[in-house]
């Protein structure tokens, strides 16, 4: 299994370690713009191997893409991160262009991938690979609400005051302040709703802290999070790589789920070998269409600043 990872910055990097750590894949081929800044994280990397105990081989390269040919699985993390008092849509003018050129030149080598897409705003980045390449429409994945669940999680678990592990829950909707939407009403902690645990006001504020989880890293890091970003990949490439068929929330093009159409938009998925191999189509009630409404509004509004 090889996976180029395009970016070699710091959530680029963050995926990458985690691919290695856990051990799955035979190659991960790191791809940068800036001279001898993959090499050097590669190298770098390849100096925990014998700590950390892994196979797997990184290597770094700028910018020559015949070294990414036959890639299964390619990441696109190059662009821009948002400075604190950013919105991620502010990053589309330079982020555009980025990926646009990136998607193009790794399908030149591997015409068959799939592509994880994470550079910001997500789901319009999403939507571009969708629009200037032709690759079928499970084959590009936006990673957004992977990490935005994982982000629920840790604030439920925080609230309640129990492990991580005993607490279930995810976001749907557009990877944005404003547009995420943490599923209150189906989180439980080991089956039990967490209703039982929380007030509503306690509740509600876990979902305010979840939506603007970002925003809120990005304003104590001065750039934006790679930590969990880098794990949250690295679980989707995981499950494709090792074709676990485990529910994702990822950012889909939607043919008529959810009663959209033409958007890429945070739903939970079925990844596997194919990529995403199933849209799960959850019933939500009437709040939540509403919030998926005003999300995919929100997402429409940044795709139509595209230049397609
Ligand atoms: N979807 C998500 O959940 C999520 C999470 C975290 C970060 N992000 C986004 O991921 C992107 C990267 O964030 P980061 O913190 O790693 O930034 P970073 O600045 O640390 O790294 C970005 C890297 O991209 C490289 N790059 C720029 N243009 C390139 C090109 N044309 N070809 C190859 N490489 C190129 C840069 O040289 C840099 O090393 C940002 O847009 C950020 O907003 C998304
Ligand atoms: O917040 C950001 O700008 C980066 C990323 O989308 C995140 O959620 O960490």
């Amino acid at each position: 299994m090889k996976i180029t990872v395009v970016g070699a910055g710091a959530v680029g990097a963050s995926c990458a370690e985690y691919i290695a750590i856990k051990d799955f894949a035979s190659e991960v081929v790191l791809l940068d713009i800036k001279e001898g800044y993959a090499e050097g994280k590669a190298m770098d990397l390849m100096q925990t191997a014998s700590l950390n105990g892994f196979g797997t081989k990184i290597t770094g390269i700028t910018n020559d893409y015949s070294k990414t040919a036959d890639s299964d699985v390619c990441v696109i993390t190059s662009g821009i991160p948002r400075k604190p008092g950013m919105t991620r849509e502010e990053l589309i003018g330079i982020n555009a262009g980025i990926v646009k050129t990136v998607s193009s030149s790794l399908i030149q080598y591997s015409p068959n991938t799939i592509i994880i897409v994470v550079s910001n705003p997500m789901d319009t980045m999403a939507y571009l690979v969708h629009k200037s390449t032709n690759l079928p429409k499970h084959k590009i994945i936006g990673m957004g609400g992977a990490l935005d669940s994982a982000r629920f999680k840790y604030r439920l678990a925080e609230a309640i005051g129990g492990p991580i592990s005993d607490v279930d829950g995810m976001v749907i909707g557009g990877h944005s302040d404003t547009g995420m939407i943490p599923l209150t009403r189906l989180a439980t902690r080991n089956g039990v709703p967490v209703s039982e645990f929380l007030s509503e006001e306690r509740l509600n504020q876990v979902l305010e802290d979840t939506k603007v989880g970002g925003a809120t890293l990005t304003k104590l890091l001065g750039t934006s999070a790679w930590y969990a970003p880098g794990a949250a990949v690295s679980a989707m490439v995981q499950a494709i790589a090792c074709d676990t068929k485990k529910v994702f929330p990822c950012s889909a093009m939607l043919e008529g789920e959810y009663g959209f159409n033409d958007i890429c938009l945070g739903v939970p998925v079925v990844l596997g070998k194919n990529g995403i191999e199933d849209i799960i189509n959850i019933k939500l009630n009437d709040a939540e269409i509403a919030n998926m409404k005003e999300s995919a509004d929100g997402v429409q509004n940044v795709n139509e600043l595209l230049e397609l």
